[in-house]
């Protein structure tokens, strides 16, 4: 069985096209393409003045079993035998929610997969010519901004992302509550849904251009029943600022060579890669388990001189093989949080942003969550991530993930977050 969308193309659609009104994009569904279209997201955008796409709920569509598993086992010859051996090796993510007991409460699993649906979706427009077709959007809004820079400046593919995933959270029937990165406030849903979604649609868009891999992070909390009689506004506001401890799951996909959705549901970190010729999310990286120390430091360390000596003294250290691992440490800095957090979470080490920049409710929060429940460590440096109580939805801080003794090293230098924060261009 497989659970699909009730959405799809329209008949003479067979690629995602988006127009340059990104604002007006419209989500057509037609019924009868084949389930493998649907479920890998084709979407036909065209100017209607309708602004959030529509999905419509999802339906279970019985599905023959294919060879899938072997071709993921083919494409991730470096996951081992250990991995490829385990009993949920190529399951559906379907079937890996749905049959393992108690792993998914009931009532999450429409969010669940809502989501990935939605994730899917936007794997299809950042892949598809239209959506790079955005480029020239992006210069021309750089132009409007007055700046060579375009950190403040959503992209197209920001707002679509956005859409996507609000239309799909909305059509769970299930969320009461939203925030989102690209939303200045929180969105209430309806006063019944039990769970309450934080994202960040498109995390590392900047990159987006250059076909550099991006990614989608969200978390997910119980709605907090006590506040129910509270004004809307009220609410909303201390529904998605709880902290990160509270969360049930959490997850990201990284959207790459291969579309991977990694989630937790607060017990352990799996990986689903995105089996293109079946459209589902399959179980690629069963029970992932950071290594307890790696080998691999993640810094945007043009920023060398503006980092207090504490960080710098760490750095040092660990390039030279003079820190608690005697061996030298290499560099690799994507500036995409979701594709630095993977190859930290597969490889080990530790992926940081040492100054106020990355946001505590919808990135270090759910990414702390899947951190710890793949044996890791998030931190700011001094306190755990998890245990900050979040004041304002976009609030900022400094972020270090990864390796549990990578991690606390590099607290036990103290002085590690970066207090100048200038702003740079790039
Ligand atoms: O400029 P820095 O400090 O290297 O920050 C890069 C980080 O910013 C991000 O692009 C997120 O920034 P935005 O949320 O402003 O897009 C991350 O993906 C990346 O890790």
């Amino acid at each position: 069985m497989i659970i699909q969308p009730s959405l799809s193309l329209s008949p003479s659609s067979s690629a995602p096209s988006l127009t340059p009104s990104h604002s007006s994009s419209h989500f057509l569904a037609n019924p009868h393409t084949s389930s493998a279209a649907s479920a890998s997201g084709r979407i036909l955008f065209t100017n209607n003045n309708t602004r959030v796409p529509h999905i419509l709920p999802l339906t279970v569509v019985p599905r023959p079993r294919t060879s899938s598993a072997v071709h993921l086992a083919k494409r991730w010859p470096p996951l081992g035998a250990d991995s490829m051996n385990h009993p949920v090796f190529g399951q559906s993510l379907l079937a890996f929610i749905g049959e393992q007991d108690a792993r998914v409460e009931e009532g999450l699993m429409p969010v669940i997969l809502h989501l990935q649906a939605a994730c899917k979706q936007i794997a299809a427009v950042l892949g598809s010519p239209s959506g790079l077709s955005s480029v020239t959007q992006n210069v021309e809004a750089s132009l409007e901004a007055g700046s060579s820079s375009t950190r403040d400046v959503p992209k197209p593919l920001d707002i679509v992302s956005n859409d996507l995933l609000k239309s799909a959270l909305k059509s769970s029937g299930k969320v009461c509550v939203i925030a989102s990165e690209e939303d200045n406030l929180p969105l209430w849903l309806n006063d019944t849904g039990p769970y309450v979604v934080v994202f960040d649609p498109l995390d590392g868009s900047r990159n987006i251009d250059a076909s550099i891999p991006t990614g989608t992070i969200f978390g997910i909390y119980r709605r907090l029943e006590e506040a129910d009689n509270l004004p809307t506004d009220h609410k909303a506001s201390l529904n998605v600022l709880q902290r990160g401890s509270r969360q049930i799951a959490a997850g990201y996909a990284i959207y790459s060579s291969a579309i991977v959705l990694c989630l937790t549901f607060g017990s352990g970190t799996h990986g689903f890669t995105l089996d293109r010729s079946s459209g589902e999310f399959l179980v690629s990286h069963p029970n992932i388990r950071i290594p307890e120390r790696g080998q691999i430091y993640s810094v945007n360390d043009a920023r060398y001189f503006d980092w207090p000596e504490g960080l710098r003294n760490y750095i040092d250290n660990i390039r030279q093989g003079k820190g608690q691992n005697p061996k030298k440490y290499s560099a690799r800095y994507i500036c995409s949080l979701v594709a630095d957090l993977h190859r930290t979470i597969l490889y080990g080490g530790i992926a940081m942003n040492p100054r106020d920049h990355l946001r505590l409710v919808y990135e270090a929060n759910p990414l702390s969550f899947l951190v710890e429940q793949a044996n890791g460590k998030g931190s700011d440096g001094k306190r755990r991530i998890l245990d900050i109580q979040p004041v304002g939805v976009h609030q900022r801080l400094p972020l270090f993930l990864g390796s549990k003794e990578d991690v606390s090293e590099l607290e036990s230098y103290e002085d590690v977050q970066q207090l100048i924060n200038p702003g740079y261009e790039l």
